[in-house]
C-alpha cells in the first residue's frame, strides 16, 4: 500500500470519549474563553468535511479544547496537525490523542491572538514542498471572543501573503456567531450586508456551509453558530494596501441605511469635506445616493482607487493625512493606540516643506 493511502486510511484507535475525557480531566466550561464544546463527532466529521479533502493536508487548528474536532480532523488523514490551545487544562486530554496518532499531532500551548503561524507551521518545510504548493488549512471551532478579531488579521495576511498564506493555497474552515457568519458571506443588496462582507470578499470565495444550533453546544451558547469556508482569491479584487482599503470600508458602512456619501465625507477634513467627496464620488463613477449594503466590490474598488488618488495628489487631503499619521505615531509612543492602527502611507507622500 502506498504512503498516501495508508495516510488516507488512518484511524485513531479506541480511546475515552470527548464527553469521558471532560469528566476525567474536570474540565469545567471557562465562560471567559468561550468554551463551548462539540461532542457529537457526527457534526465534527460534517464540519470537518467543509474543508474540501484534507488528505495529506497540514492543518492548524484553534481552539482544540477536549479535542473532539481534532479527532475528526486526525480521522480525515491529515498528515500533520498543529494546535494552539489557550487553557493549560486540556494539554493532558490532547497528549493523550497524540500517542494515539504518533508523529502527527503538535501541541502549542498559547494565544492563538499572538502565535506566528508563519513560524510554526508548517513542520519541515522545504523547497520542494513549497515548490508544489501544500496543502495548508485552518480550522477551528472558534472562541466567540476571539473569532472577528483573527478573521481580520487573517484577511491581513492573505492580502499581504504573510503568515499562513505565504505559499497560497491555505484554505479556513472556521465557526462564527450566526448572525457573523451570515455578515461575512451577505452578497450585494442583502440586509446583512457590512464592512466584513466586503472585507471578506474581495479578498477571498466565502461559503456559509450550514448551522449548528446552539442545543448541539456544551454548554449551550446563547446564539446558532455559522460554519463559513474561506478560499483566498488569487489575486485580491482590489489592489490597495489592506489598511487603506479597510480604512474607507469602515467609512462607509458608518452609516449602512443611509446614502453612501455620508460615510464617505468622514474621510475628509471638514474644510474640504464637500469638494472632496463629490470629486471622490465622481472620479470612482459611483451614484453618491446608493446604499452602502448596495454596493458591488468593483464600485468599493473605484471609491478605494478614487480616495488613494486624492490622497496622493490633494494637497490639503495630503496635509491632513500626514498630520494625522504624525498624530497617531505620537499617539503610540504614549502608548495610547496600538502601533498597527497606523494606515498605511504608501500610497501618499509627504507633503513638501515648500
Ligand atoms: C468554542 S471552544 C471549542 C473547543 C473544541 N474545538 C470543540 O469544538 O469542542 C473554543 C476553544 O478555544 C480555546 N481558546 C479561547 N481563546 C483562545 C485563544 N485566544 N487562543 C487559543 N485558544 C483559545 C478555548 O479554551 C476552547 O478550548
Amino acid at each position: 500500500m502506498s504512503a498516501s493511502r495508508k495516510l488516507a486510511s488512518f484511524r485513531l484507535p479506541p480511546l475515552p470519549t470527548v464527553g469521558e475525557l471532560i469528566k476525567l480531566y474536570n474540565l469545567r466550561a471557562e465562560k471567559q474563553l468561550s468554551q463551548n464544546f462539540l461532542l457529537d463527532l457526527r457534526l465534527t466529521d460534517k464540519l470537518v468535511r467543509q474543508a474540501g479533502s484534507l488528505r495529506d493536508a497540514h492543518v492548524c487548528e484553534v481552539g482544540p479544547g477536549p479535542g473532539g474536532l481534532t479527532r475528526s480532523i486526525l480521522n480525515a488523514g491529515a498528515a500533520d496537525v498543529l494546535v494552539v490551545e489557550k487553557d493549560s487544562r486540556f494539554i493532558p486530554g490532547l497528549k493523550l490523542l497524540s500517542e494515539a496518532a504518533p508523529g502527527k499531532l503538535r501541541i502549542v500551548h498559547g494565544d492563538i491572538l499572538n502565535y506566528r503561524m508563519d513560524r510554526g507551521f508548517p513542520r519541515n518545510i522545504s523547497k520542494s514542498w513549497e515548490e508544489d504548493l501544500p496543502n495548508l488549512h485552518i480550522i477551528g471551532n472558534l472562541p466567540f471572543s476571539v473569532a472577528t478579531p483573527l478573521i481580520i488579521k487573517w484577511l491581513e495576511n492573505i492580502a499581504n501573503r504573510t503568515g499562513p498564506f505565504v505559499y497560497g493555497r491555505t484554505r479556513l474552515t472556521l465557526t462564527f456567531q450566526k448572525e457573523v457568519a451570515e455578515r461575512l458571506t451577505a452578497s450585494t443588496g442583502s440586509r446583512q450586508r457590512s464592512r466584513l462582507s466586503v472585507m471578506a470578499q474581495y479578498l477571498c470565495t466565502v461559503r456559509n456551509c450550514f448551522t449548528i444550533p446552539g442545543r448541539a453546544f456544551v454548554p449551550k451558547p446563547e446564539v446558532d453558530v455559522g460554519v463559513v469556508h474561506f478560499t483566498p482569491l488569487v489575486q485580491p479584487q482590489i489592489q490597495q494596501p489592506f489598511k487603506l482599503v479597510e480604512k474607507v470600508v469602515r467609512n462607509i458602512f458608518q452609516f449602512r441605511r443611509k446614502f453612501c456619501h455620508k460615510g464617505v465625507e468622514k474621510l475628509f477634513p471638514e474644510a474640504c469635506r464637500m469638494e472632496l467627496t463629490q470629486e471622490m464620488m465622481q472620479k470612482a463613477d459611483v451614484d453618491p445616493t446608493v446604499r452602502p449594503t448596495e454596493l458591488t466590490i468593483p464600485q468599493v474598488r473605484a471609491l478605494v482607487d478614487a480616495y488613494a488618488y486624492l490622497s496622493a495628489h490633494d494637497p490639503h487631503l495630503l496635509n491632513y493625512e500626514y498630520r494625522e499619521e504624525l498624530r497617531l505615531k505620537h499617539l503610540a509612543r504614549q502608548k495610547k493606540v496600538p502601533v498597527d492602527t497606523f494606515m498605511d502611507m504608501s500610497t501618499s507622500t509627504p507633503p513638501s516643506p515648500l
